[in-house]
């Protein structure tokens, strides 16, 4: 069974001038996919995340997570299954500044009641393979970008949610910063088998996932697998960008 599907999914906002930002869109996640979104600004992109994050409604079209439908759900409900079956990842990190990075990544456990022991150990464990144990007791100002990403990368994975959905994850982060970010994403996903969706402008971010669904005026208008190389991988993103008409980010040909 399919992580998530999203089914013919289409978003009107009306206005003086309406905007279909989505338009009859339709791909599959297996479980341990990790893939990536990219298309030009305006494209859609973030409608696309809003949506499957139920953070907004499609106009027509359903989307289903691990067999469950959150748009039917009321707004109790689509609450528990947001802190439950999802993780999220921001552009702008959205850690909260009076906790500790150790009490930020276990914010998805607190909320459901778990014992502290568990907590400790669950946030210690996952630290050392973030490499951000010896921060563990710093605050989010104290400590770099590229840390509290990783520190959100945790906080978003601690729970073993369904899908992690990440919205231009190192749009905030310089080019070092960036790789380990990424290569954390990538350790996860192999070694928790977990289900990754990232929306993202950077074709070096991108080459990391397995596969890059492209979109272009709301529609799906192409994807690409990896395969085993990144770096030819990278290339072929950077070509499908230029294509596409989008900006592409040249700075991150020095990245490979
Ligand atoms: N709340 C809204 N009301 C009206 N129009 C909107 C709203 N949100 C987005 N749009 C429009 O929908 C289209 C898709 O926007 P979206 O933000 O999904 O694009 P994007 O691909 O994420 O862009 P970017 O890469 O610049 O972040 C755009 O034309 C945008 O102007």
């Amino acid at each position: 069974m399919a992580v998530l599907e999203v089914r013919e999914c289409s978003k009107i906002y009306e206005g003086t001038i309406s905007t279909r930002a989505l338009d009859n869109v339709s791909f599959a996640l297996e479980r341990g996919e990790f893939v990536g979104i990219m298309g030009p600004s305006g494209s859609g992109k973030t409608t696309l995340l809003n949506v499957i994050a139920t953070i907004d409604e499609p106009t027509s079209g359903d989307v289903v997570v691990e067999g469950q439908h959150p748009h039917k759900l009321d707004l109790e409900e689509m609450a528990l299954f947001r802190r439950r079956e999802l993780g999220f990842i921001f552009q702008h990190f959205n850690l909260l500044d009076t906790l500790t990075v150790e009490e930020n990544i276990v914010l998805p456990l607190t909320l459901d009641g778990a014992p502290v022991a568990e907590m400790k150990k669950s946030s210690l464990e996952l630290a050392r393979r973030l490499d951000i144990e010896s921060v563990l007791h710093k605050f989010p100002q104290e400590i770099s970008g590229g840390q509290m990403q990783r520190t959100a990368i945790a906080r978003a994975m601690i729970h073993h949610p369904s899908l992690v959905l990440a919205d231009e994850p190192t749009g905030n982060l310089d080019s070092k910063a960036s790789k380990d970010v990424m290569e954390a994403f990538g350790m996860m996903n192999r070694e928790e088998r977990t289900t990754i969706l990232m929306v993202t402008h950077d074709a070096f971010a991108a080459s990391f996932c397995h596969r890059v669904l492209f979109i272009k005026d709301g529609r799906l208008y192409n994807e690409i697998y990896r395969g085993e190389n990144r770096q030819a991988f990278f290339q072929k993103i950077i070509d499908m960008m230029s294509l596409l008409g989008g900006e592409t980010d040249h700075l991150s040909s020095i990245r490979l």
